[in-house]
């Protein structure tokens, strides 16, 4: 019984991978029923006659269309049939319009009757990947306020600053500070002023929409808004429309007391012999300025002399 190919077959056919066996010119000699039936669920044109396809040309014309994942498993496949290595394995996306799925794709090289066939299956890794998504978004989460942490700011102003430096763009920072928050906090009790951070942290979003922006929370009640691409100019206007919705929160029902912020705002265009620290050292010197001048109220770095930024602490 163990040597009857129809037993096989059913063996074949009660795995949830899906699987494909090509010859060495890609051509497919078998299909399981998981293939099949995903194949009918998902109308790929070419169910009923797999048998009559081939596998690498399906890669290579996936590929043709800019899917970098069909010229991977093209690549993998043929490195399979030339010998390269034995085992070929790729992950990739393969979202329908209901659902965001992943697969694993291995292919392995098989002799049967002195002919080479390439095994290649496909497991369906959707609730991993989607477990792990979910562990780097919490890792890039800020808990308390729900925007971005600071180490998300820390990778994701490097990215920003070598974008801007290759496309010669200005890129803005702005480093917002809650005034007296100890005394705050002193007064009303530390949950009023977990409320006031999350507060503030709701109006950021607005100004952060596009790709090369983000909010995020810089340190304790410290916030920082990447204008990637924005002129100083443009950046004070937002900064400014900023500071005028934050005192306009309904924060004064908790502590009797208006809310007010200190910014201090840089904008640099990078350049290939300086790095991000220093827009950021702008922008802090710029707070401190902002503070020292008496709070609530903007200023921008592109006023500071450079011998100044040596007074910053
Ligand atoms: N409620 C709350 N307070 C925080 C949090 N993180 C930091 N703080 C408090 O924020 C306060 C910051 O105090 P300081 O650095 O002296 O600043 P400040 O009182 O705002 O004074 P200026 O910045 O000079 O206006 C400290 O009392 C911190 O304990 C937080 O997550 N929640």
């Amino acid at each position: 019984m163990l040597e009857s190919k129809e037993f096989l077959r059913l063996i074949l056919d009660t795995l949830p991978e899906h699987i494909v066996v090509i010859n060495a010119e890609g051509d497919i000699k078998f299909v399981n029923r998981s293939w099949q039936t995903f194949g009918e669920q998902n109308n790929c044109a070419c169910n009923e006659q797999w048998q009559q396809q081939n596998y690498l040309a399906i890669c290579r014309s996936a590929a043709c269309q800019n899917d970098e994942f069909g010229a991977k498993a093209f690549n993998g496949i043929k490195q399979v049939i030339n010998h390269q290595c034995e085992e070929f394995y790729l992950e990739y996306p393969c979202h329908s319009d209901m659902e965001k799925r992943w697969f694993l794709m291995r292919a392995a090289s098989l002799f049967y009757d002195n002919q080479r066939f390439i095994v290649i299956s496909h497991l369906n890794i959707t609730e991993r990947k989607l477990a792990e998504q979910q562990v780097q978004q919490l890792a890039r989460i800020d808990g308390l306020t729900q925007i971005a942490n600071r180490r998300f700011f820390d990778s994701f102003i490097l990215q920003e600053w070598s974008r801007c430096s290759r496309l010669n763009l200005p890129v803005s920072l702005a480093m917002i500070d809650l005034d007296n928050f100890k005394t705050l906090n002193d007064k009303f009790g530390h949950l009023v002023g977990d409320s006031c951070l999350k507060e503030v942290a709701k109006l950021l979003p607005e100004f952060t929409r596009r790709p090369g922006d983000l909010c995020a929370r810089y340190g304790g009640e410290e916030f920082v808004l990447v204008l990637g691409n924005t002129q100083s100019k443009q950046a004070q206007s937002l900064v400014t429309r900023l500071i005028d919705m934050i005192s306009k929160l309904q924060l004064a029902e908790l502590t009797g007391h208006p809310l007010t912020v200190s910014i201090g705002l840089a904008t640099i265009y990078p350049s290939s012999d300086s790095d991000a620290m220093l827009l950021i050292e702008m922008a802090d010197c710029a707070l401190y300025q902002a503070k020292e001048a008496g709070r609530n109220q903007l200023v921008v770095a592109d006023n500071i002399e450079p011998l100044n930024l040596e007074k910053c602490p």
